[in-house]
């Protein structure tokens, strides 16, 4: 990873025509001073990390064990209780209950409608200028895939919260046409494989080796660009179908014993926006992270061994220094070190300042989940009350 460039130092470095292009578009923006967005100073004091928890229904083949669909017992509007019997010295049995509190509970009936809705404020924020990053977190199947793309293969009604963001940038871009906004879009997906980055687009990943992507942030526009990596000038939805079906044929899976499609590495699909408004001669850059993180799982859960252990080990030591991140920008902290992973320092500009973080913490129905449950909610509320 290398350090923070200027716009100069990141000509030489960018090889795509686009990647030159937005360097250039930063370049002249730099020299006009960039209009802040009112909502941006308005925000800035406020909480800009959130966290929801999202409960996901049975499956059909855990239908069979119906006992072992007992969890979740209580969530609701912004609580969720984990309850559990306990014996007291006398060997008697009661029933206790933990409750953790976040700023929305979704049960196992919402739908991924119901889902977007609640996160339209981020990806219009990002429309107007901002940054912003959702995360899907949660153990090996517990529904973060599902909530961030959708079902292998989704319907309208259930597609996931990428397509469904980057169809309302789509539609907000087109009805600002009319106030003189002309917008660029284009996106990257990448993810991050044992500390290491992959290009989600690229057409042969076997050709990545030798192949060093490089973060590159420009500090003054607060954008991130993946040097090396694809990039893909998103204009329509044709365009959008290809990156889907591109990134989750490359994206590494491999089997673990909780799950036989589990995503071993954290995916993040950056659309970034550059806005030109042709009567007023204003600018709007804002870029949009939807990360999809790897699974969560104990290390003893898991049942690794050899390559998985160390793909296991990676997961858990880049979550907790996310964790740690997360924390110093909640406390105001004056020394936060995102260069301790490479997730956390390519989302640099997209978690602190002003950008809007938004984290799903993902729980299973099941009973024999209940331990990795309580270990993302425990996570989850670390954060949330950071
Ligand atoms: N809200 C939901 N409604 C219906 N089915 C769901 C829901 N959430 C998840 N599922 C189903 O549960 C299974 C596991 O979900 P998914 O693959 O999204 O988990 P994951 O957390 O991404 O797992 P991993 O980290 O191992 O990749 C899938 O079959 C998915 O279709």
């Amino acid at each position: 990873m290398n350090a923070n460039l200027n716009s100069e130092e990141l000509n030489k470095n960018v090889t795509s025509r686009s990647h030159k292009k937005i360097i250039n578009n930063h370049s002249k923006l730099n020299k006009k001073p960039v209009k802040e967005h009112p909502r941006r100073n308005l925000n800035e004091h406020k909480g800009n990390i959130k966290v929801f928890c999202r409960v996901r229904p049975p499956v059909l083949s855990e239908c069979e064990d119906i006992a072992d669909i007992r969890f979740p017992p209580y969530s609701y509007g912004k609580k969720i209780s984990l309850a559990s019997i306990k014996r007291n010295y006398w060997g008697v049995e009661r029933e206790s209950f933990k409750e953790y509190k976040f700023d929305k509970v979704f049960g196992a009936s919402a739908t991924q409608e119901e889902i977007f809705n609640n996160v339209t404020p981020i990806v219009q924020s990002v429309v107007d200028g901002s940054n912003g990053c959702i995360f899907a977190y949660g153990q090996t199947c517990s529904g973060k895939t599902y909530t961030m793309q959708g079902p292998q293969d989704p319907t309208i009604y259930n597609e996931g919260m990428i397509p469904r963001a980057v169809r309302q940038i789509f539609n907000h871009v087109n009805e600002l046409k009319s106030q003189g906004w002309e917008y660029e879009i284009e996106g990257q997906f990448i993810e991050i494989y044992n500390d290491n980055i992959r290009d989600l687009l690229s057409e042969d990943p076997s050709n990545h080796r030798g192949l060093k992507f490089r973060t590159i942030h420009d500090e003054q526009t607060g954008t991130t660009i993946v040097n090396k990596a694809k990039t893909v000038n998103l204009d329509s939805v044709a365009t959008l179908n290809w990156v889907l079906q591109m990134a989750a044929k490359n994206r590494a899976v491999a089997s673990t014993k909780s799950n036989a499609n589990s995503s071993r590495s954290h995916s993040i699909f950056m659309v970034r926006l550059m806005g030109t408004n042709t009567i007023t001669g204003e600018n709007r850059i804002g870029t949009l992270n939807l990360v999809d993180l790897a699974g969560s799982e104990r290390l003893s859960k898991s049942g690794s061994q050899g390559d998985q252990l160390q793909e296991a080990r990676y997961i858990n030591s880049s979550l907790s220094h996310l964790k740690t991140v997360i924390q110093g920008i909640k406390e105001k902290s004056d020394h936060i070190n995102f260069r301790n992973s490479t997730l956390t320092w390519l989302l640099k500009n997209s978690l602190r300042g002003n950008a809007k973080v938004l984290m799903f913490v993902h729980i299973s129905p099941l009973e024999s989940a209940r331990a990795e449950t309580e270990s993302s909610l425990e996570f989850a509320r670390l954060v949330n009350s950071a």
